[in-house]
């Protein structure tokens, strides 16, 4: 069984104290806060440490140096942690999902990389601009109201609707509805259960816990496949649309009998992927930076004032979102405290030892734990735990040593949405700026909603227009 196989090591690790047996270190985990749960662990237990619920074993990778070794592809690949291959019932052998040596994940790469190119940004620009405009429309609503807005919220509908119409030209209406697109509330239960599912794979009693669950899982799943084989379904009966995005890429190299083309099946893993990977982690991206913003009132000042120089008063070309290289420094930073896809997994590919210490064979697996990660003050510093945008000033980048900040994965399987995300994220960052004054509750204290990603969770500041 794949989960538990890591036999890891040689060398004693460190582990929670309180196991027992047969539980194991099921005593203090959190089915809920994963995440937060295992940083708690990583500052009793330092930079490597493993926790085995039940007969499972996952061993956690907390420092920058060891996760710069990592990061070395000739030694080590992509491993699909439990959590992420619990997704392949939903995303199957799309990119995210896919296993190192299925051949759909090289022909669906070389087919789809050109459109996540820096130079194919500017075809999306327009539609972005579209739908940041809706957001700004919905909230100057809201602000002749009372105000309020559910940050999260709405920015979960702003990137969902971007990759949908970006991608699909499909529209889920999302600034019209008072409540979440059925599609989205299939998508996050759907992602909820999947973080659960790891303990379904334990042996004989796995398969019985959560029964409510699993049964809604599988008519969310059902769900989220009738919606997009609609979508694929009608775009083929149009035959050659002129449409430009995803789908028509993937539907042409099909008719074209490109090289790369790939079967039907697959078209629908990728497009359930990109709607998945394509918007959760942007929008906790943006809502992190966000909530950072308006706790640091000189940052937010100071990028305010970047974007006032940057744009003026015009709509924004696609060549002014870069230049918003402060808001961007927002950005990384708001991505290095808080990185919305909070771990990724490693797998060697020989018998190695990593870190001159721990012995892995071929196969074992370890976790990068990104937010323990990007706060070792080896690398950053005794403010590594500090918001401050200049720890991405380019001269302090360039001092630091590679592959220790990697919100977006490492290697070939790296995310293949970085380019599309950050210009979204700044855009609407951007956007946001200069339009609305933000009004936070000081009472208001980050928690953090897990469901793979990393979320805010009740940030609901008022917007007001701007004052001039
Ligand atoms: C701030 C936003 C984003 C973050 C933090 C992020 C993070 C990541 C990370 C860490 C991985 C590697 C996971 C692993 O090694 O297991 C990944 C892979 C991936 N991401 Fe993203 N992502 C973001 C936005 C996007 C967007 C906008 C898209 C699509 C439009 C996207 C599509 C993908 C895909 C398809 C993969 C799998 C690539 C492959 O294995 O070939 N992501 N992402």
């Amino acid at each position: 069984m794949a989960v538990a196989t890591s036999h890891v090591f040689d060398t004693e690790i460190p582990h929670p104290p309180w196991r027992v047996p047969v539980l194991g270190d099921v005593l203090g985990m959190s089915l809920s806060a994963p995440v937060q749960n295992s940083m708690e662990m990583h500052r009793r237990l330092g930079p490597v440490f493993e926790r085995r619920p039940f007969r499972l074993r996952f061993v956690f990778v907390c420092s920058g140096e060891l996760t710069a070794e990592l990061s070395d592809d000739r030694r080590f690949a992509k491993h699909l942690a439990p959590g992420v291959e619990a997704l392949r019932s939903l995303g199957g052998d799309g990119l995210f999902t896919a296993f190192n040596d299925e051949p759909n994940w090289r022909r669906a790469h070389e087919l789809l990389t050109p459109a996540f190119a820096q130079s194919a940004m500017r075809s999306y620009h327009a539609t972005m601009l579209d739908v940041t405009a809706d957001l700004l429309d919905h909230w100057d609503r809201r602000a002749v109201a009372d105000g309020r807005v559910d940050v999260a919220a709405d920015m979960t509908k702003l990137t969902l609707e971007t990759i949908g119409r970006t991608g699909f030209s499909y529209s889920f209406s999302p600034f019209e509805r008072e409540r979440p697109h059925p599609f989205v509330e299939a998508m996050v239960g759907g992602l909820a259960f999947s973080q659960r599912s790891a303990l379904r794979r334990l042996p004989v009693v796995g398969r019985h816990l959560f029964p409510e669950a699993k049964r809604q899982y599988d008519l969310d799943r059902a769900y989220l496949h009738r919606v997009v084989d609609e979508v694929v379904r009608s775009r083929q009966a149009a035959g050659a649309t002129g449409h430009d995005d995803l789908l028509e890429l993937m539907l042409r190299a099909a008719r074209e009998n490109d090289p790369n083309r790939i079967d039907d099946e697959n078209i629908r893993n990728q497009v359930l992927t990109f709607l998945v990977a394509g918007h959760e982690t942007t929008s906790g991206a943006l809502s992190f930076a966000l909530y950072y913003l308006m706790r640091n009132p000189e940052v937010f000042a100071r990028a305010r004032a970047e974007v006032d120089a940057v744009w003026g008063e015009d709509t924004p070309a696609f060549e002014q979102v870069a230049k918003l290289r402060y808001v961007r420094r927002v950005l990384d930073e708001a991505l290095r405290l808080w990185p919305t896809a909070p771990a990724y997994a490693r797998e060697a590919r020989a018998d190695t030892t990593l870190g001159g210490r721990y012995r892995l064979r071929k196969g074992d697996w370890v976790l990068v734990l990104l937010p323990a990660v990007h706060r070792d003050p080896e690398v950053w510093g005794p403010d590594a735990e500090t918001f401050d945008p200049d720890h991405f000033l380019p001269e302090r980048v360039r001092a630091r040593p590679g592959h220790v900040y990697k919100p977006f994965g490492t290697g070939e399987r790296a995310c293949i949405g970085r380019q599309f995300a950050l210009h979204e994220a700044t855009l609407v960052l951007g956007s946001l700026l200069r339009r609305f004054d933000f009004d936070l509750d000081p009472r208001y204290r980050l928690r953090i909603a897990e469901r793979l990603t990393l979320m805010p969770q009740g940030l609901c500041p008022t917007v007001s227009s701007r004052a001039r």
